[in-house]
């Protein structure tokens, strides 16, 4: 089987990153959300991000025109039916994502692999909603997707060696680099990313130093190209709050106990950038 045809479940932040690349890498691509004003939000921003790479002269407008082309709106999730594989990118919720997958296996195609870009959630939990567990894989990429080298392959526990195969592959055509891990909360990248963000809520909460001063401080001293507390408003408090909850109750462990400065944020709906307010305000909500 050769993969052409992308179906990318949800037009976020991330399923409209992911179906940008895609579409440059010359993939056919559904993106779908639950409502048209979503899939339209995801195609306005995947064109303002092919407009800049126009203006800097990295790509001609007929180049922008034929990765736009290439990109099909979907509120159908039946139009699963033309995918080799569906990659979801709906929020991270096991509920909301197993129900994707239920629904997805009755609709796809039989040869279609199911990958989900989950940042944190049990693959296997998420595979045994279907009848096809073989088919079901993690492909975690990283925000913003069209800049970020890594993506993260989780193998369930009845994944297929060519299952693997074919989604690394894949990845690889999308000039990323795809590095195994297994199976476990958070996999790699949110185990170690997120219990340091964590503790930067926790800073700010205890009252050590003020968001701005966390912030300079882990750029100035430690050279991270963002402070981790405009990096949680950058992933969104909401996702940054169940990737805490997935690793405190997956492995038991207090020390992953989520802020409850966090938790009083994400109830106000300041999720961060894409709300227009987080631990700083943005212009753009
Ligand atoms: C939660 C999870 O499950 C896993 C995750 O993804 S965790 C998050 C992982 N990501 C990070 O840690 C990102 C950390 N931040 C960074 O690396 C950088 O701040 C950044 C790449 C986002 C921006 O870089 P910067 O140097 O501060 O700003 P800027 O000069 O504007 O941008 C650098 C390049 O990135 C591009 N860029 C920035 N934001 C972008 C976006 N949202 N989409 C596409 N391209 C973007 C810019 O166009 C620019 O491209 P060129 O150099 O080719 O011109
Ligand atoms: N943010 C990040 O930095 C990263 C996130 N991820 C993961 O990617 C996934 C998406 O995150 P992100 O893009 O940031 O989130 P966003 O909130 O930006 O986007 C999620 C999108 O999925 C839609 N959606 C919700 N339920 C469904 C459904 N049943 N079917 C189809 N679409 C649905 C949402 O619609 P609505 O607006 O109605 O809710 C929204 O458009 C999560 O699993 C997250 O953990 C992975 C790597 C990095």
């Amino acid at each position: 089987m050769k993969i052409k045809t992308v179906m990318v479940a949800g037009a976020g932040q991330m399923g409209s990153g992911i179906a940008q690349v895609c579409a440059m890498h010359g993939y056919a691509v559904i993106l779908h959300d639950l409502k048209e004003e979503f899939v339209e939000r995801g195609r306005q921003a995947i064109a303002g991000q092919l407009q800049k790479l126009v203006k800097k002269r990295r790509i001609a407008v007929t180049d922008m025109e034929q990765y736009l082309g290439r990109i099909h709106s979907s509120v159908q999730l039946k139009n699963a039916q033309k995918a080799d594989i569906v990659i979801e990118a709906a929020v991270e919720n096991i509920e909301i994502k197993k129900n994707l997958f239920a629904q997805l296996d009755e609709l796809a195609a039989e040869h279609t692999i199911l990958a989900t870009n989950t940042s944190s959630l049990p693959i296997t939990e998420i595979a045994a909603a279907t009848k096809r567990s073989e088919k079901v894989i993690g492909m975690h990429f990283m925000n913003p997707v069209p800049v970020m080298k890594l993506v993260e392959i989780i193998r369930g526990l009845a994944t297929a060696e060519d299952v693997y195969r074919l989604v690394r592959e894949m990845a690889v055509s999308l000039e990323k680099t795809p590095v195994e891990v297994n199976d476990f909360p958070g996999f790699v990248s949110n185990r170690i990313l997120m219990p340091m963000i964590n503790e930067a809520i926790y800073t700010v909460y205890e009252g050590v130093a003020s968001p701005e001063d966390v912030d300079q401080v882990m750029k100035l001293g430690m050279n991270h190209p963002m402070g981790p507390l405009a990096l949680a408003d950058f992933i969104g408090l909401d996702t940054c709050l169940s990737i805490m909850e997935t690793l405190h109750s997956g492995f038991g462990d207090d020390k992953y106990r989520p802020c409850p400065l966090l938790r009083k944020y994400v109830k106000a709906g300041w999720l961060g950038k894409k709300t227009g307010r987080g631990f700083y305000t943005y212009d753009n909500a």
